[in-house]
């Protein structure tokens, strides 16, 4: 796991965007996997801005979203589909019809959790896989407790996810406590994974991801078991991690390394 401290928000969009970046520019085809939330939102900004720049061109991209809710469709403004073709799909040159969000209309969600599985398969895997995380150490809706083995599904969501997330929907407006999530294990077959965050709300469930014991009371602390994870932090998330020190010292000599290396 590499943890990469930076100064602030802006900084850790642009990190992450530039890994992107790289992946888009060695492998054109890329396949994708995406995350909504706000915590993605500047990263999208920044990736918007490379590819108007032709730094690199989403044309041949396919990409896969950890999750939905369940109950709502793609034209609901609340739904990720719909937070994706904003914040994302409608500025760039990408193929619509090669990005996909787990169907939150599905009339079988079980047979559709399936078939997403089977689609991420037939598409040769997620070559790169984006993540925020949630108070409470979630990963897409991977809520604690979930299996670390887990397979897309479907998943009740916390009391405090349905609170944190209740800031984006409209007073009696509907919003569903169900989601279909990719599973920790669906993650963990990504053949890299960035995981952002920002902000002191998230100092908690860092420290327990990178630093605490490998439980699926935080699902994101599977992600010590993959080879190639990486979070991306700023100081205020940060700042509950005892080895801050340490991690800095790391990516200071990685840089180099790759320095040394023409990475
Ligand atoms: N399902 C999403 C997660 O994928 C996201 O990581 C989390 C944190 O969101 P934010 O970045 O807004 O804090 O919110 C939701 O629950």
């Amino acid at each position: 796991m590499k943890v990469i401290i930076l100064k602030d928000a802006a900084a850790v969009a642009a990190y992450g965007a530039n890994i992107f970046k790289k992946q888009l520019q060695k492998k054109p085809d890329s396949v994708l996997g995406l995350a909504t939330g706000s915590t993605p939102v500047a990263l999208y900004k920044e990736l918007i801005k490379l590819s108007e720049a032709k730094e690199f061109s989403f044309a041949g991209v396919t990409t896969f979203n950890l999750d939905e809710y369940l109950g709502l469709d793609g034209e609901h403004p609340q739904s990720y589909r719909y937070f994706m073709n904003e914040q994302l799909f409608n500025h760039v040159d990408i193929d619509k019809s090669k990005t996909q969000v787990p169907p939150g209309n599905a009339q079988d969600p079980v047979a559709a959790c399936n078939d997403y599985e089977a689609d991420i398969d037939a598409a040769g895997g997620i070559d790169i896989q984006l993540l925020g995380i949630g108070r409470n150490g979630h990963i897409g809706f991977n809520e604690p407790s979930s299996s670390l083995a887990s397979r897309t599904r479907v998943k009740t969501l916390t009391l405090d996810t349905i609170n944190d997330n209740s800031r984006f929907f409209a007073d009696g407006e509907y919003q569903p406590h169900l989601s279909i999530t990719m599973g920790i294990g669906t993650i963990l077959e990504s053949k890299k994974v960035v995981l952002l965050a920002t902000g002191a709300s998230k100092a908690d469930a860092i420290a327990a991801t990178v630093e605490g014991p490998l439980t699926a009371a935080c699902p994101a602390s599977a992600l010590q078991l993959h080879q190639d994870a990486v979070i991306i932090i700023d100081e205020e998330a940060a700042s509950r991690l005892a080895d801050q020190a340490f991690y800095k010292h790391i990516e200071v000599e990685n840089q180099k390394l790759e320095e040394r290396l023409g990475l």
